[in-house]
């Protein structure tokens, strides 16, 4: 018999279009995220596409994935939703473009109830951290979320719903 996978996907895939994860965005890294309940991750391939220096990946690219896995990661282990204030990412190691990488996102202090810093990694298959970054996320409640205008209502319901929120 399979054993249970000591993760499981979340439930991102709703249909809007951001650049991280939206499914709706063609242009986008369509970001796709696991938990472990400690942290979130994701695999990704960096497009060529998104290429800086011949071969290696933009580093603008690299720091949307760590904002992505960050925010993610507040949004799943703080139960809010939530904007970026601030990050600051470290390039340690160029990242080859088509090559898979590992983000992971986990949180580093809960500051208040509005504010959490977090911390991400970019790694390689061979678990070398590329890239790391630090975070400083503005935490929502969901009624503060409407009012900010940061998604439509019904987004926002259904956020609520699959995350628990
Ligand atoms: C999908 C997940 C993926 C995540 C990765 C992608 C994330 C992103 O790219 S987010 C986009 C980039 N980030 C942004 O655009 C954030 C821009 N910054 C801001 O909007 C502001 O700086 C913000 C809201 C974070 C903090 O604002 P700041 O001016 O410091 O707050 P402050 O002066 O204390 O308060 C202003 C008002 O907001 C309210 N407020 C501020 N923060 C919060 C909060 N966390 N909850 C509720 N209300 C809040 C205050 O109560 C106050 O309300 P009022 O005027 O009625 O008294």
């Amino acid at each position: 018999m399979d054993q249970p996978k000591p993760y499981r996907e979340l439930p991102t895939r709703l249909s809007h279009g951001c650049f991280g994860c939206g499914s709706e965005n063609p242009h986008g890294l369509r970001m796709i995220f696991h938990t472990d309940e400690k942290s979130v991750f994701s695999e990704i391939v960096i497009p060529d596409h998104m290429v800086g220096w011949k071969n290696f990946a933009h580093g603008g690219i690299l720091s949307t994935i760590l904002d992505e896995i960050m925010g993610w990661s507040a949004i799943y282990l703080t139960k809010n939703l939530v904007l970026t204030k601030s990050i600051a990412v470290d390039f340690l190691r160029p990242v080859p473009v088509g090559t898979t990488l590992r983000a992971e996102g986990r949180i580093s202090k809960v500051r208040s109830d509005r504010e959490v810093a977090m911390e991400g990694f970019l790694l390689n298959s061979n678990g070398i951290v590329h890239a790391r970054g630090k975070g400083v996320f503005a935490l929502f409640k969901i009624d503060a979320a409407m009012k900010f205008g940061i998604a439509d209502e019904k987004e926002l319901r259904e956020l609520e719903r699959v995350f628990n929120l």
